[in-house]
């Protein structure tokens, strides 16, 4: 075991087993990983339904296995919109148990029922991206980006399974033995040191696969899905990826005539010049050539999408007549710049039950679906809760006069300007607030009470 990860370190101030049981109620079985079980749980005070991901500790590791506890180190550092949230966590004497953020499903299950759109598969690719962006500007990588590590909960999607996620800071060996073999980049199989590019590879694999339902690099074994990229993307070569030849696994793995890039014409039947350029890039079999994620998310592809994000946040104490008036003038304002923005409802729900039942919920709702089907921007709806976990992840150690101070935040019009004097707010809470909004990619919040 490493120095980094020590069992000691996590589990002092954790909660046992025993005292997981009493919290957590386990409803049902979501997946099972190569390490473990994931469960559906519900927190018992409180009612929010939570994912726990039981890992079983092997022999070999004496304690924590080495996977859990890069996963539990990797997501306590990280708050991404993009990226599932990390809870809680138990130890036990043979197992540990990460209580996470709970979604739906999981892009795989959803592939195997839906066909999506074009439009959907770029919402879903946007937040990809933006997650995957998220992790490679803070120095990780994650390795295993496949369907099945993403989730949905009606296209807000969270990249999830941080179990095989390197920090690239902290400057250990590298494995080749990473990623899914059908979303493994070139380089890996070829044997070079990677990067974060192995991502852009993995994601460039799964957009093809929202739009064919079907990943072209699929094979029966390392070695097939290697010849599969071959296939598409061409035989790597001195001409267009510099100094391939010399690579470890090259000779072993390449023993054919050179066979030419045909991934173009394999998208052209379905796709747009631009989609096919993104994807194209994302593809490229040389990383050093390869777009990044952050790049990707400029790509004219995406133009419109990622400009802008507004948050609005809903009373529960409103009228529906209220809501529904606010909610058409906002429309009429927005209207012009729809093509240019992409719309994040914030709704304060105070608990589940309020989102599934309220009326006025419901209206919000269906208002940002209208939005949605104007503009093809995709809404995420964020409730207070989260935000203040978010805030305490911080470290802002906000007491309960400050929270209750920034639920009393209002916005005073659509010129997205706080009036901290009108509202008396202490400047530092409404500063640590919209530090929380910008790890959310937020600019502007939009508040009503
Ligand atoms: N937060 C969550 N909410 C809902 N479902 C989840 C959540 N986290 C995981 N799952 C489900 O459980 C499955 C396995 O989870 P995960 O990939 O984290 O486990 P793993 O043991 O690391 O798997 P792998 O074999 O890919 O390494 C996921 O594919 C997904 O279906």
């Amino acid at each position: 075991m490493t120095q980094e990860f020590s069992f000691q370190r996590i589990s002092t101030s954790q909660m046992q087993t025993v005292e997981l049981k009493k919290k957590y109620i386990l409803q049902k079985i979501l997946g099972y990983g190569q390490y473990g079980t994931v469960y559906k749980g519900v927190n018992q005070r409180t009612q929010e339904t939570v994912a726990i991901k039981e890992l079983r500790h092997s022999y070999k590791d004496q304690g924590i296995n080495v996977q859990a506890l890069r996963e539990i180190e990797i997501l306590k550092s990280i708050q991404c919109q993009q990226i599932v949230s990390f809870k809680d966590l138990a130890c036990g004497e043979n197992r540990t148990f990460i209580i996470m953020e709970y979604m739906e499903e999981d892009l795989l299950t959803a592939l195997k029922r839906d066909t999506f759109s074009e439009q959907q598969a770029k919402m879903i690719m946007l937040q990809v991206l933006q997650g995957l962006a998220y992790l490679h500007n803070k120095g990780i990588i994650h390795r295993d980006i496949k369907p099945n590590n993403i989730l949905n909960k009606n296209l807000e999607i969270k990249i999830c399974d941080l179990g095989m996620a390197q920090n690239l800071k902290k400057l250990k060996p590298q494995t080749p033995r990473i990623q899914n073999h059908s979303y493994r980049a070139p380089e890996v199989f070829l044997g070079q040191k990677y990067c974060s590019k192995v991502d852009v590879w993995s994601a460039g694999v799964l957009f093809i696969q929202l739009l064919f339902k079907s990943n072209p690099f699929q094979g029966s074994s390392e070695h097939s899905c290697f010849q599969q990229i071959l296939k598409y993307c061409g035989t790597p070569q001195e001409e267009n990826w510099n100094g391939v030849t010399s690579l470890i696994n090259y000779s072993t793995l390449i023993k054919e005539d050179p066979q030419p890039r045909i991934l173009q014409t394999l998208l052209e039947k379905k796709m747009s010049p631009l989609l096919i350029n993104l994807i194209d890039s994302m593809l490229t079999l040389d990383p050093s050539q390869r777009i990044t994620a952050q790049d990707a998310l400029q790509h004219p592809y995406f133009c419109g999408m990622n400009i802008e994000r507004y948050f609005i946040l809903i009373n529960p104490y409103y009228t529906d007549a209220l809501i529904k008036q606010m909610l058409a003038e906002k429309k009429a304002k927005l209207n012009n710049k729809l093509k240019q923005m992409s719309l994040t409802i914030l709704m304060e729900t105070k608990s589940l039950q309020f989102r599934k039942s309220s009326k006025k919920a419901k209206i919000a709702f269906d208002y940002s679906l209208i939005l949605f089907s104007l503009n093809s921007v995709y809404q995420i709806i964020i409730s207070f809760p989260q935000v203040f976990h978010n805030l305490q992840q911080q470290k802002q150690n906000l007491s309960t006069t400050s929270r209750n101070q920034i639920q009393r935040l209002y916005v005073i019009d659509l010129n997205h300007k706080i009036d901290i004097k009108e509202y008396n707010l202490e400047q530092s809470i409404v500063l640590a607030f919209l530090e929380n909004l910008s790890t959310l990619n937020c600019q502007y919040c939009i508040f009503h009470q």
